[in-house]
């Protein structure tokens, strides 16, 4: 089976920060003031040619600030289209591509624009016939760059609060991942502790206000718990979860789907069935059934649990099924070389730590 994905380091890392409209223009204008000090020292007086001289400095120092600043911003952040799968949908969920494409569009169209501008400004304060019309050129020109980076302050303010939020999202290692999906409070948390002997990194990915638990295995298998995503049916779901279990999608391997046949999770077997189903079909990788609590498999039993579990039973026959319980550690070491077995059937070993 190939392979879905290769998930690289945060892209976003690499976002510069950025400068609101005022910020940005006193940067530019204090260093067109600090250019013109420079000169005006190395002149006496204020004869045209000296202040055409001057002007079209400030001019070409505000417009190569202001155009460097904003091109930067386009150039550091990486393009929605080039964007891996993963990533490309955390965007979504976090911040939305369509504003993220169009803001920085909008930088770009101000930063070509200041550009032309500044070509055009700095060659009429060349030409000025007195100091006083080269000085008027360079405000017209401040003018108008200004009133530019104003219009895109939106945009700004958009890829301002896109770099806060992506700047810090972790990396999902590249290793075979198998992520463990199932109804609230069935056991997936103590597994993933129990199965990686580890507590688990737990990583604040925005798929939920609980972010995603990470665990790595002795071989170097990563064990992906993502509560709240996979964790009831798809009609349930807001367009950010359903983004959320796309991107988890990605990153799926294998997928270990714990069942609670004690039924203490609050969810009846047939719903947990149910969603076993839906997320087979929607992750289409191989599936490991995790039936977990089997210290408590004797308890609370009545005829009707025990038609419920005998059933369940049969809609299982065509699944890799494993019992564990993380208290007595039943099954623990069996599911942990089905892990393995199933890292292989995918054809992922080579990724393992050797
Ligand atoms: N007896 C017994 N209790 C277990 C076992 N595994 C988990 N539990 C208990 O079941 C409860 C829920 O476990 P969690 O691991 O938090 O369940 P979860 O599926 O991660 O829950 P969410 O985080 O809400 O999705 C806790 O009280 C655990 O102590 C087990 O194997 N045996």
């Amino acid at each position: 089976m190939a392979r879905k994905r290769r998930v690289e380091a945060n892209p976003f890392k690499e976002m510069p920060s950025i400068l609101y409209p005022d910020e940005l223009m006193d940067k530019a204008y204090l260093r067109a003031e600090k250019l013109a000090g420079e000169l005006r020292t190395t002149t006496r007086g204020l004869s045209t040619p000296k202040s055409r001289i001057i002007e079209d400095n400030k001019i070409r120092v505000i417009a190569s600030v202001l155009t460097d600043n904003l091109i930067k911003i386009v150039e550091k952040t990486p393009s929605v289209d080039n964007l891996q799968p993963f990533y490309r949908e955390i965007l979504e969920i976090m911040v939305g591509s369509d504003e993220f494409k169009k803001s920085l569009a909008a930088v770009q169209w101000a930063s070509d624009i200041i550009k032309r501008l500044g070509i055009q400004y700095s060659r009429r304060a060349k030409k000025a016939k007195s100091p006083q019309d080269a000085s008027f050129y360079r405000k017209q020109f401040v003018g108008r760059v200004s009133s530019i980076i104003k219009q895109i302050y939106p945009n700004l303010a958009f890829l301002g609060v896109a770099q806060n939020k992506l700047k810090n999202i972790p990396t999902v290692k590249d290793l075979p991942s198998v992520v463990i999906a199932g109804y609230p409070n069935v056991g997936k948390s103590t597994l993933l502790k129990t199965i990686t002997n580890a507590e688990p990194e737990v990583n604040t990915y925005p798929f939920t206000t609980k972010g995603l638990n990470i665990g790595y295995t002795d071989e170097g298998i990563q064990i992906v718990d993502t509560p709240g995503v996979l964790d009831r049916p798809i009609y349930e779901r807001n367009d950010i979860e359903l983004h959320a279990v796309i991107a988890i999608n990605y990153l799926s391997d294998a997928l270990i789907y714990v069942v609670d046949p004690t039924e203490h999770c609050g969810f009846t077997i047939d719903a947990q069935i149910s969603l076993l189903k839906e997320v087979e079909k929607t992750f289409k990788v191989p599936v490991i059934v995790v039936m977990t609590k089997s210290d408590l498999e004797n308890t609370d039993m009545d005829e009707d649990k025990i038609t419920r579990i005998e059933n369940m039973e049969k809609e299982l026959e065509d699944f890799n099924v494993v019992k564990v319980s993380s208290i007595s550690k039943e099954g623990i070491e069996l599911l942990r070389l089905e892990i393995l077995e199933t890292i292989e059937e995918v054809g992922l070993s080579e990724l393992l730590e050797q």
